[in-house]
């Protein structure tokens, strides 16, 4: 099978979807950009400056509206969303639309240890104790795997996987 000419990652925060997304379109020779970028340089702001001054609805608003750009990126493109994009109106819908998705489905206990890792940089789990982000992770998890699982794709990571493997099980399941 040829590979998609888009490819867009879902899932969980934390899940690897910006370093992957990149790796991934180094391997490919694709482009890569991220939603998460692509709002900061719209808004001249960071993430966590815009849920700071904004609230996170405002942010949400600008991920809806970001998804019909998407479609009309140069291809070919590798695109990384940010966590709770899908989640939000019909937004993965649009997204199935817009080209291959793939959900990287990383194990809870190692989103954990990397959202504790860089807890600051988070404007969701900022200032939560250990037992508070434990529990947030998992709830939100469940909230949100409906979305994700409607992916075309579906790539369990576990924490011993390294980025080039996980590349390689991406485009493995992509031709295969
Ligand atoms: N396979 C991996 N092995 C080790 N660390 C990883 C791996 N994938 C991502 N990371 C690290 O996990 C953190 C979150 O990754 P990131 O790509 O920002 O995730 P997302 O975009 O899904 O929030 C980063 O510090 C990144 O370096
Ligand atoms: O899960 C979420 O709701 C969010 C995930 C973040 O992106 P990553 O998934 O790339 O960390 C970013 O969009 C924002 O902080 C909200
Ligand atoms: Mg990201």
């Amino acid at each position: 099978m040829t590979l998609p000419k888009i490819i867009l990652l879902v899932g969980m925060p934390a899940s690897g979807k910006s370093t992957i997304g990149a790796a991934l379109a180094t391997r490919l020779g694709y482009r890569f950009t991220d939603t998460d970028i692509l709002i900061k340089k719209q808004e001249n702001k960071s993430v966590p400056a815009i849920f700071a001054q904004y609230g996170e609805p405002y942010f949400r608003e600008k991920e809806k509206q970001l998804i019909p750009q998407l479609a009309t990126l140069p291809n070919p493109t590798v695109i990384a969303t940010g966590g709770g994009l899908p989640c939000f109106w019909d937004n993965m819908e649009q997204l199935l639309q817009v080209g291959t998705v793939v959900f990287l489905d990383t194990e809870l206990r190692t989103l954990y240890q990397r959202l504790l890792a860089k807890q600051a940089a988070r404007p969701l789990v900022a200032g939560q104790s250990p037992e508070q982000l434990n529990r947030w992770l998992t709830e939100r998890y469940n909230l949100r795997v409906p979305f994700y699982q409607k992916a075309h794709f579906r790539i369990s990571v576990t924490d011993s996987e390294r980025v080039e493997e996980i590349v390689t099980k991406i485009t493995d399941t992509l031709t295969a």
